[in-house]
C-alpha cells in the first residue's frame, strides 16, 4: 500500500513528507522533483510569497545512491520565509506578534478556531495554507517517476479562469506537457489564455480574486487498474477524493461527467471495437478512461474546479473573534489566482492515486517484481500465456 503524510506550517521551518510503500530499487531523480516544485511556484496571478521561496527537496531517509531502499522515504522542503517569522512562529519561544482575529470568509479561519479552541487565527491558517501542497507535489514527483518507469505519463493544464473557458479538445498527457508547460497560465489555448490574463489583472485591480478549472490527463495506463468490487477501491472515487483534498478544490468531473447529464445514453457512452494487434479500443473517451471504477486503457481525464482565493484585498464582512463586533476580514499578502499552481498539485494528486492503484494491482517489493507483473499482465491481455 502506498501512503504518505505531510507536516509543516506555512511560515514554520519546513514542510516534510513521509512516503511509505514504494518498491525498492526505484531510481529517484531529485531534478524531476525540483522541476515540479518550481512549476508549482509559477503561474500568472501568484502573490509576493513566491518571490521569497525557491522550493527544493532534501532527502532525509529511504534513498541510497539514488535508489529507494523500500523503507520510508522522507522529503523536506525548507521555507525561506521562516527567516522572517522565527519569533512569531517559534516552536518553543515566548508568544510574539499580534493575534489574527478577523476570520476570512472561505478560509479555514473561523471553523478552525471554533473546532480547536484557539484565540489566534494564525494557529489555524498556518496549516490550512496551501503552502502544504509543496510537500504533496514532492510526493507526486516521486509517484510520477514510478509511473514513468511503466510508461505512464501524467500532465495538467488550465482550462478555465474567472469564467473564461479554453476551447475543449482531447489532449494526451505528453501533448499537454509540451503545450502548457511554458505558458504563463499553463493553458494550451493561447487566445483564451490572453483573456484569462486580462481577467486576473482586472480582479487584482478591484482587490478581488479568481478561481477556475484545470484538467489532468494520464496516458499509458493499462486497463484494469482500480476495482468495482469495493467503494474504496474504485479508481474514480480515489481520484475525486485526492483532488477535493487540495485546498480550494470544490468539484471534480471524470471524463464528460457533467455534460453527460443532459445526453441520452446513446450519445454518452464509448462504443467498443477490436483490432488484432491493437486489442480492444474506443473511438471516443467520454468516460474519461474509467468504467466501473476500473481504468479502461484510454486516457484518464479528470477536471477539478477551484473556487476563488478567499483572501481579498477589498475584504468581505466578518466578525472579530476577540470582541464579536462587526469588522472586515483579515487581509494579508496573497495570491490573486492560483489555478495554474493548483493544476500542478492536481497532477501530483492524480499521480499519487494512480501509483497507489498500480502497486495495489501489481504489487512488488522490488521494482523488478513490478516490471515482471506488468509484463505478465500485458501478455495475458494480448491473449498470450496466462
Ligand atoms: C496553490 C494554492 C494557492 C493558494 N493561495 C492562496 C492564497 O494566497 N490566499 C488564500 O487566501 N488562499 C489561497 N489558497 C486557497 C486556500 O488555501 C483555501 O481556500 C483554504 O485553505 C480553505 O480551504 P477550502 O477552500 O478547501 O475550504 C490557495 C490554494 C492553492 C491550491
Ligand atoms: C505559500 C504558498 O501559498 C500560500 C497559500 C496561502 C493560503 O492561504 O493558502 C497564502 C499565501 O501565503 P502567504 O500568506 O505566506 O503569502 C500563499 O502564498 C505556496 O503555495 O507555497
Amino acid at each position: 500500500m502506498l501512503r504518505f503524510l505531510t507536516a509543516g506550517e506555512s511560515h514554520g521551518p519546513c514542510l516534510t513528507a513521509v512516503i511509505e510503500g514504494l518498491p525498492a530499487g526505484l531510481p529517484i531523480d531529485l531534478a524531476v522533483v525540483n522541476g515540479d516544485l518550481a512549476r508549482r511556484q509559477q503561474g500568472y496571478g501568484r502573490g509576493g510569497r513566491m518571490r521569497i521561496e525557491k522550493d527544493e527537496a532534501e532527502v532525509l531517509s529511504g534513498l541510497r545512491f539514488g535508489r529507494t531502499l523500500g523503507s520510508p522515504l522522507t522529503l523536506a522542503v525548507r521555507n525561506r520565509d521562516w527567516a522572517n517569522w522565527q519569533d512569531r512562529m517559534s516552536p518553543t519561544g515566548p508568544a510574539a506578534g499580534e493575534a489574527v482575529t478577523a476570520p476570512r470568509p472561505g478560509h479555514a479561519d473561523l471553523a478552525g478556531v471554533q473546532k480547536y479552541g484557539h484565540d489566534d487565527i494564525r494557529n489555524i491558517l498556518e496549516r490550512a495554507s496551501a503552502r502544504e501542497t509543496a510537500a504533496r507535489v514532492a510526493v507526486g514527483a516521486v509517484a510520477r517517476q514510478l509511473l514513468s518507469a511503466i510508461g505512464v505519463t501524467v500532465a495538467a493544464h488550465v482550462v478555465a479562469v474567472g469564467g473564461v473557458t479554453a476551447a475543449r479538445r482531447p489532449y494526451s498527457a505528453p501533448e499537454i506537457g509540451q503545450l502548457a508547460a511554458a505558458s504563463p497560465l499553463f493553458c494550451a489555448d493561447k487566445t483564451a489564455e490572453t483573456a484569462m490574463i486580462e481577467a486576473v489583472d482586472a480582479a487584482k485591480t478591484r482587490g478581488d480574486t479568481l478561481g477556475g478549472v484545470f484538467e489532468v490527463v494520464a496516458s499509458g495506463l493499462p486497463p484494469g487498474v482500480g476495482s468495482h468490487v469495493q467503494w474504496d477501491r474504485r479508481l474514480d472515487a480515489a481520484l475525486a477524493a485526492a483532488l477535493v483534498s487540495i485546498p480550494a478544490i470544490k468539484g471534480v468531473e471524470i471524463g464528460e461527467g457533467f455534460a453527460n447529464a443532459a445526453l441520452p445514453g446513446s450519445q454518452a457512452h464509448d462504443e467498443i471495437f477490436f483490432e488484432p494487434g491493437r486489442g480492444y479500443y474506443r473511438r471516443t473517451n467520454r468516460a474519461g478512461g474509467v468504467e466501473g471504477g476500473i481504468s479502461t486503457g484510454e486516457d484518464l481525464v479528470v477536471r477539478a474546479v477551484m473556487k476563488p482565493i478567499p483572501t481579498l484585498m477589498a475584504p468581505l464582512a466578518s466578525v472579530d473573534i476577540a470582541t464579536r463586533e462587526a469588522t472586515r476580514a483579515n487581509t494579508e499578502r496573497s495570491d490573486v489566482c492560483a489555478v495554474p499552481a493548483a493544476a500542478v498539485v492536481g497532477e501530483a494528486a492524480v499521480a499519487i492515486v494512480i501509483a497507489g492503484a498500480v502497486l495495489e494491482k501489481f504489487g512488488g517489493d522490488h521494482l523488478g517484481d513490478l516490471f515482471a507483473a506488468v509484463e505478465h499482465y500485458r501478455r495475458r491481455l494480448d491473449g498470450g500465456p496466462r
